[in-house]
This record gives C-alpha cells, structure tokens and sequence, in this order.
C-alpha cells in the first residue's frame, strides 16, 4: 500500500497493493487495520453507498452537519471520476479552497475525505460506478448542497454543460453555507 499527501493535510490517496494475474486482479479494497495505520486513529465506518451516473454527471457538493457529519473513503468501481473536495470547516485557514483529483478503474486510488468537507464528483467516462463508506449515518435533515459552480470556490470540473440533479441545482452559495464546527 502507497499513501500520497495533498494539499489538505487530513486528506489522503491511498493507492492499494493489486495481485495481478492471468486471471485478472484482487485487492484488498479495505483493512481496517491498514487504514487505522494511515489515519493515526481508530475510525468506524456506518454506511457503504455505491452509485452509477451517465458521463457528464455531477454530484455534489454535499456535506452534513455534526453530529452526523461524515468522513468518506471513496474508490471508483468502473470508469473515470474528478472528485472534488471543499473545506467547510468554520475558521479553517483553507476555508472554501478546493482540491481536486482523478479516481479511476486504472489507477485504483481511493481517497479519504474526513468529515470537514463537501464532496462532489464530475463523472468524466460512460457508466461510472462509485463505492464509498462513511462514517456516519444519511440525515437528510443535516445534510447541505453547495453549487457546483460556486463563482467563489470556481472549480474547474473538466467538462461543460454538466447533467446535475434538481436537488443539487438549488444548491447555496458558499458564503451563505452553514460550515462544519470540528
Ligand atoms: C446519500 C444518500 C442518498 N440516499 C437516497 C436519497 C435519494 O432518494 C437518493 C439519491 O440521493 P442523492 O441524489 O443525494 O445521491 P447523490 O447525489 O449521489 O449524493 C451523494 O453524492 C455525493 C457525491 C456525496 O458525497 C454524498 O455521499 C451523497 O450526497 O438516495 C440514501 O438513501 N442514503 C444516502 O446515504
């Protein structure tokens, strides 16, 4: 297992040992005890999610609120993604900046995302499938949308004209987000 910093030093991309052989590959795509070692501390993950979006979908930016703000560790099944991160961490020095990075089928990284930040993704092939696990239970009540094309954050999804869920095309502006107390 390799472990690559980024510009946030809580966030991590952990690239996994991959047995390759005439028949294809295994990886262990999670250990806990391997995990624990890169993140300095015990976490429990509550949640697994998985899902399939059509080339040109994006999803996001969504954070939830404490207590049931979630930390994420995100590997992409099938395809191509830009994952994005936001810091919505109240009086964080790198408030509302953003990191973004390429997770795919072919370079195997998987990302951990712990809870501060809103999380998004631009699926940049057909057919992208996701899975995730997460620290924390779904609520709906606690959870925030943050536009996509925040004029502020101004991130750079790689694509145009982006299909986006209603839900999340009534996302706020992040100067009029809730931010995350840690
Ligand atoms: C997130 C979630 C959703 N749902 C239900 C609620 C809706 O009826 C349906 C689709 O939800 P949504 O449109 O919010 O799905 P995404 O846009 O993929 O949301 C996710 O996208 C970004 C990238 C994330 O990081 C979040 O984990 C998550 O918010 O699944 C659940 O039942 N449980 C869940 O944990």
């Amino acid at each position: 297992m390799k472990v690559l910093s980024t510009k946030f030093n809580d966030v991590k991309i952990i690239i996994p040992d991959i047995y390759s052989d005439s028949r294809g590959f295994f990886y262990e795509s999670y250990n806990s005890s391997d995990f624990e070692s890169v993140v300095g501390k015990p976490v429990y993950f509550k949640q697994d999610n998985q899902s399939k979006s059509k080339k040109n979908v994006i999803r996001g930016l969504h954070y939830q609120l404490q207590p049931d703000a979630q930390g994420k560790l995100i590997h992409v099944l099938k395809g191509k993604i830009l994952d994005v991160i936001v810091d919505v961490k109240a009086g964080s020095e790198t408030l509302g900046q953003w990191y973004g990075i390429v997770l795919s089928d072919t370079n195997n990284y998987q990302l951990w995302i712990p809870a501060g930040y809103a999380h998004g993704f631009a699926a940049l092939t057909d057919e992208v499938e996701i899975f995730y696990k997460a620290t924390n239970y779904y609520n709906p009540e606690k959870e925030r949308i943050i536009k996509w094309n925040d004029p502020d954050i101004n991130i750079d999804w790689g694509i145009d004209n982006p299909i986006i869920s209603s839900k999340d095309e009534n996302g706020c502006l992040f100067k009029n987000a809730d931010y995350i107390e840690i």
